[in-house]
């Protein structure tokens, strides 16, 4: 079953797309009415054409995104200086309006964290002084709940992609030294001082692709994300993703790009802030140790197909991408010239 729902999103400094026809929303029940195999083709068919896809029927308790949007509502609601001391974001932690290194700004702050428990429990110190366990449990509750989403939709990737080992990729995760962060993103309402709401065109988080393998991106009932997406005419156009807290919204990384060999497209997305209330988004970034070497998977390379992009370390592309701003088309750095790793 595939969605049409959106239209397209009328502000921005990209392609024109007042009269151009909707671009679809793809919709998986995560339930698998249909049986397992049309799941897992429906999610190579919503990833090779749009880079997303909505997951409705997920099985990620409510309490549990519930809890987590407690802890972060708590978090975001103390005066400016206690939430410094759990900044700067260099690059992980609290951070507000600047994004990266390289001059990046929004109409946001934010917690970025490693998912690693330890790494949580010590950053919790900063976050909630009062009660460090109540933010950080929250936080790995959630993140064990998305890891398995994530998993889940690994699998049925690796099976509908015809992998001879369908586990393969969602190994590259649940590996104990997986380098995954969770961001957690709060959106202020855009106010104008005389009561009023700013023009649509207030960028919350500009135009970008995640680097990683797979974001599960889950958000409360306000609007502001879009994504780019082919309008059938030959050009590209921003499509409005309209809210639904009840759903999670599931991007393919760069790092699943280069793997399937361009099989599955990262999606170029941002967040538009107009909103007269906040938007609070959290986003698990599933990605492999640093030392994994990233290269196409043999299933993916044909003589129809060759392969794109040289063999690279996380570490290294994570490295070259803190060098970078945020809408770089970075993965065209690794394009084929050579092979092996470093
Ligand atoms: C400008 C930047 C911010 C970012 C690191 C980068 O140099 C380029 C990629 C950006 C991004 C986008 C997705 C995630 O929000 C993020 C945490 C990531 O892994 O890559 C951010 C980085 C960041 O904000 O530190
Ligand atoms: O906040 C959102 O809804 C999306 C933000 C985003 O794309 C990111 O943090 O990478
Ligand atoms: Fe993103």
């Amino acid at each position: 079953m595939m969605a049409s729902s959106a239209a397209p999103a009328s502000s921005s400094a990209a392609p024109a797309c007042r009269d151009m026809a909707p671009a679809g929303i793809p919709t998986i029940d995560m339930s698998a009415p249909a049986g397992r195999a049309e799941l897992s083709r429906q999610m190579v068919e919503a990833f090779g054409e749009r880079g997303f896809f909505k997951a409705v029927n997920h099985g990620v308790p409510l309490r549990v995104s519930a809890r987590l949007d407690a802890a972060s509502a708590a978090f975001f609601a103390r005066p400016a200086e206690e939430k410094q001391r759990a900044g700067p974001p260099d690059p992980l932690g609290y951070g507000s309006r600047s994004i990266g290194s390289h001059g990046d700004v929004g109409e946001l702050e934010y917690l970025i964290l490693h998912t690693d428990p330890e790494v949580v429990a010590r950053k919790a110190r900063a976050i909630d002084r009062d009660d460090p366990s109540r933010f950080s449990e929250a936080v790995n509750e959630y993140v064990q709940a998305v890891r398995h989403l994530a998993c889940q939709i690994l699998d049925l990737l690796g099976e509908g992609l015809g992998l001879r080992d369908p586990a393969s990729l969602s190994r590259l995760v649940t590996t104990t030294d997986s380098d995954s962060l969770v961001r957690i993103n709060n959106y202020p309402p855009s106010a104008t001082g005389d009561g009023g709401v700013k023009a649509a065109s207030a960028v919350g988080f500009g135009e970008h692709s995640d680097p990683q393998i797979l974001s599960v991106l889950r958000a409360n009932d306000v609007d502001g994300l879009q994504v780019l997406l082919p309008d059938g005419r030959g050009e590209d156009a921003w499509v409005q993703v309209p809210a639904d807290p009840a759903a999670f919204f599931i991007n393919v990384g760069d790092l699943l790009q280069a793997l399937t060999n361009g099989k599955l497209v990262s999606i170029r997305h941002r967040v538009m802030a107009s909103t007269s209330k906040p938007r609070l988004s959290a986003i698990y970034f599933a990605a492999p140790a640093l030392h994994e070497c990233v290269s196409a998977l043999p299933e993916t390379v044909t003589a129809d197909a060759p392969r794109r992009y040289r063999p690279f370390t996380w570490a290294e592309y994570k490295k070259t991408m803190y060098t970078l701003r945020l809408s770089h088309n970075r993965l065209d750095l690794f394009k084929v010239v050579g092979e092996g790793c470093g």
